[in-house]
């Protein structure tokens, strides 16, 4: 039988996954060394059984290393695979080098991550720039989506809704859904001008007066992108906005900001949050059967899949003049 094995801080999810599944749910002891290395031990037998390590990296550089050793340490006990349930995925939006001398840590990251986990799954992960996640991991991945749980939330929880996307890469997002509770969407249209302030420009949405919008995003980080969007439909017209993100980061104060401008914030809970109100637990666990494999070892290391010439350009490329004053869409 599987074992689903929590990293700290991702004990809740575990649990649910390993409930859903009947699996086992398995312990790691962690701890801080006083020079602030880490002490990883498996408390559980692992000899030839698949292993799922359930890490969400909302905040990667603080429980990474743990992680590697965690899937090493795993390996090294006889585990048959061993496997990253990721329902967050870090590291996705330096996508390419917006100026130049930057790390591609996109890549980077999905080196290191391949080299330690036989599979990789995760929910919606930031595909922008690159086509799938087979362009940068060099091993499987499974890749799930959020959107018909976002989907049957709003079709449930809201009445009339105008589905908005805050910035053009959220129309993936954002028409997946609407389709899906045949509602109408529009996207509004953001400027970054740093990690901290973006801009949001409302077109016009007066034929949809009378709906409720619902900001729907892939992640609130920083919150900016959502704070922004959230405080502008109101000037059109529009009540407060609803919000349903698939991943709520929510860093430093944003989403004390955020909540005043919204008639709700709801997430799913693929990083914890007080926001969470959709479970993945499900959707990941139908995800995981199907990954067991006969005995052996099932490693199936290959190079990530080689992009084409466009965008192996646009991700090596960087203005050659000045960088520019914003960076578009991370
Ligand atoms: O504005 P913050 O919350 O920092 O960043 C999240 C936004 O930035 C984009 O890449 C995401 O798709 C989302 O729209």
């Amino acid at each position: 039988m599987r074992i689903i094995l929590p990293l700290p801080g991702n004990e809740g999810f575990a649990a649910r996954l390993a409930q859903e599944g009947g699996w086992e749910l398995g312990k790691l002891e962690t701890r801080r060394f006083p020079d602030g290395e880490s002490y990883v031990r498996i408390l559980a037998d692992v000899t030839d059984r698949p292993v799922d390590l359930v890490c969400t990296l909302a905040r990667p550089d603080e429980g990474f290393l743990r992680m590697v050793f965690a899937a090493d340490a795993a390996r090294s006990l006889s585990a048959r695979e061993v496997n990253l349930v990721a329902p967050y995925l870090a590291y996705m939006r330096q996508d390419r080098r917006f100026q130049a001398g930057e790390a591609l840590t996109s890549m980077t990251f999905a080196r290191i991550v391949s080299a330690a986990f036989d599979r990789l799954v995760t929910v919606d992960p930031h595909l922008h720039r690159y086509p799938a996640l087979s362009a940068l991991y060099g091993v499987p991945d499974t890749t799930l989506h959020a959107s018909q749980l976002l989907a049957d939330w709003i079709a449930s929880e809201v009445e009339g809704p105008l589905l908005v996307g805050p910035d053009e890469e959220s129309e993936q997002w954002v028409a997946a859904i609407a389709e899906r509770i045949d509602a109408p969407h529009a996207v509004l249209r953001k400027i970054r001008h740093g990690d901290r302030r973006v801009e949001v420009e409302v077109p016009d949405l007066a034929r949809w007066h009378g709906r409720q919008p619902v900001l729907v995003d892939d992640i609130a980080s920083s919150g900016r992108t959502l704070i922004e969007a959230a405080g502008k439909l109101p000037q059109q017209g529009f009540p407060k906005p609803v919000v349903t993100v698939v991943h709520g980061i929510f860093a430093e104060d944003s989403y004390e900001r955020l909540l005043p401008l919204c008639a709700r914030v709801v997430s799913t809970d693929s990083v914890s949050h007080d926001s969470n109100a959709i479970g993945l637990a499900a959707l990941v666990a139908r995800a995981l059967p199907a990954q067991v494999q006969g005995g052996g070892n099932v490693r199936q290391r290959r190079p990530p899949e080689p992009l084409d010439e466009v965008e192996r350009a646009g991700l090596d490329s960087f203005p050659a003049s000045d960088p520019p004053s914003w960076t578009a869409g991370r």
